[in-house]
């Protein structure tokens, strides 16, 4: 047995926060998987990279718009995954070097699948026992894999099976010529694009009407609309069963229930399927269980807003988390944020002699409100704070404006492509509740109204309060601001 002052699970955004503030600490890291987790080598970073390209190449396609002549680009497939990889494996390994090098003479790293046997302790997969006074879980989570049959889930993610999730997805060799993605949700319809753009003849099968269910109803409608008119979509659709022979993958398929009897092909062949049916925390692999901490919605670490670990509602005394483990929000910014919150705290922790020992007054907590996201699809989503249907459950008398991308001057420009930008106010304070936007760069035109629901600014002073560059395209924002209507 081996006991540590501080004890890290998980190296993606729980790396974060360990800096020098922590090099007195006897401090052992357990990471069982790639150093530097999901966004670094299999999320956020590798898909955003693969975005960029498709979205070159589907505007090339797309040309004739604009009176120019159309071409469909020839992908280097195996160019475009070494100049991903060798970029983000140098990363992976810098760090992995970096945490295990004589540079940080307090750390140990260790490479095994840790599991919890207390509250303060853990076992490795080789059997070792590590004890620690303090401890941060930052173990993430997991793709779902739903039961179908004939799915050998065992192999999902095997190099040889062509059943996959978004683990494995950009590393296989070879760029499918048929692809059927299952699922509607960020990753589908991400990946959607990404293949569809570049070549790939891509299917989606979608349990339901909408895409993207999760966010504002009229924008996913919005999406929906926009993403079928140009990708093949099978609403109402889920796989029945899977076969797979020779390296390709038949699904026969069944309506789903949600949209009654649809008219679907009874099977559908591809050379591979992506499974996307959500991401499921990894609190049952860490056996919480065993340190009796409490767990939110069956699945969740849960947390108070200190970032502080929760048994029978109390905190355990030294013992945060962050991230996908614990979160409301599978987003990488605020696995950052709450990283941070984790850093102070804990820093504060050790500041006050025992574990648990902190003031109330000491701790930061964690801010979850107006929390953003975006969809890197075609075409891109943002959503910010709450959609109109939340924002109606909670009591609040709003104003709603919807404004087309073609009302502004940029958007004759962009020859009336499609795009909407969509907030929500609370009439009486005339402060923003939410915010959708659909169309292009959307990730980037819904930076003003994060801004302003930040720092609490009501819609009209960001509206007025500023210049709005002419003729850019941020002036669809300003537009859908003025729209609102307020008391008074
Ligand atoms: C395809 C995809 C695209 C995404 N794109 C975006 C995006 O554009 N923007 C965005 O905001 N978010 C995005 N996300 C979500 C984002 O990646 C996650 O919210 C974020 O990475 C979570 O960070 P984390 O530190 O909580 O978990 P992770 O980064 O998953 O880190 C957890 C680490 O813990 C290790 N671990 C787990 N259990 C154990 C154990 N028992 N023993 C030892 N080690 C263990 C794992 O191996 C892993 O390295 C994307 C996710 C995916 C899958
Ligand atoms: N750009 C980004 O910020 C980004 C990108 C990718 C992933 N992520 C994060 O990762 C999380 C997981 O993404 P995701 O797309 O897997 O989850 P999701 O919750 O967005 O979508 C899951 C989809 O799977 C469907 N589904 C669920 N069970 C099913 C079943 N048994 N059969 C068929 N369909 C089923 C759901 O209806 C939904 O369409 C996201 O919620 C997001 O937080 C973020």
């Amino acid at each position: 047995m081996t006991h540590y002052d501080l004890l890290l699970i998980g190296t993606g955004s729980g790396n974060m926060f360990l800096d020098k503030r922590f090099k007195g600490l006897k401090t052992a890291i357990a990471e069982e998987w790639h150093f530097g987790g999901t966004c670094l080598n299999v999320g956020c970073i590798p898909t955003k990279m693969f975005v960029y390209p498709a979205t070159l190449a589907e505007q090339a396609a797309q040309a004739d718009r604009y009176n120019l002549s159309p071409t469909h680009p020839q992908i280097d497939w195996a160019g475009l995954q070494d100049r991903i990889f060798s970029r983000i494996d140098a990363i992976e390994s810098g760090g992995r070097d970096y945490r295990s090098s004589d540079r940080q003479p307090n750390i140990t790293v260790v490479t095994e699948h840790v599991h919890f046997t207390g509250q303060k302790s853990v076992r490795t997969a080789s059997g070792e026992e590590i004890t620690a006074d303090r401890i941060v879980i930052a173990a993430g989570a997991h793709p779902v894999v739903p039961s179908i049959e004939g799915l050998d889930a065992a192999r999902v993610d095997e190099a040889d099976y062509p059943v996959f999730t978004s683990n494995t997805v950009m590393r296989r060799s070879g760029q499918p010529r048929r692809l059927v993605i299952i699922g509607s949700g960020i990753i589908a319809m991400e990946f959607a694009h990404v293949f569809s753009a570049l070549g790939t003849e891509v299917t989606v099968l979608a349990r339901g009407a909408r895409l993207l269910g999760s966010i504002d109803a009229e924008a996913a409608d919005e999406f929906t609309r926009i993403f079928d008119s140009s990708h093949s979509v099978l609403h109402g659709a889920q796989a029945k069963h899977i076969d797979v022979a020779d390296g390709e993958v038949t699904l026969g398929l069944e309506p789903s229930g949600r949209l009654g009897e649809v008219d679907l092909p009874e099977t559908i062949t591809a050379d591979g399927v992506l499974i996307a049916t959500g991401r499921v925390p990894n609190t049952a692999e860490l056996d919480v269980a065993a340190a009796g901490f409490d767990v939110t919605d069956g699945q969740r670490l849960a947390v108070d807003r200190h970032q502080r670990v929760l048994s029978a509602g109390a905190p355990v005394p030294g013992v945060f988390a962050l991230g996908d483990i614990c979160s409301p929000h599978q987003l990488k910014h605020v696995a950052n944020h709450e990283a941070k919150i984790v850093g102070r705290n804990l820093d504060a922790d050790v500041a006050a002699g025992q574990p648990g020992a902190a003031r109330e007054d000491d701790l930061a907590a964690v801010n979850h409100h107006a929390v953003p996201g975006a969809v890197f699809s075609s075409p891109q989503v943002a959503y910010l704070g709450m959609s109109e249907q939340e924002a109606k459950g909670a009591g609040h008398d709003i104003t709603v404006k919807v404004q087309q991308f073609s009302d502004v001057a940029y958007g004759w420009a962009m020859a009336d492509d499609p795009g909407i930008v969509k907030i929500i106010a609370d009439r009486q304070s005339r402060l923003i509740l939410g915010a959708s936007i659909v169309g292009h760069e959307a990730s980037m035109l819904i930076q003003p109204l994060i801004q302003a629901m930040a720092f609490g600014q009501t819609a009209d002073e960001v509206a007025t309060g500023q210049y709005w560059i002419h003729p850019a395209l941020p002036e669809v924002v300003e537009n859908a601001l003025l729209g609102l209507e307020f008391d008074d």
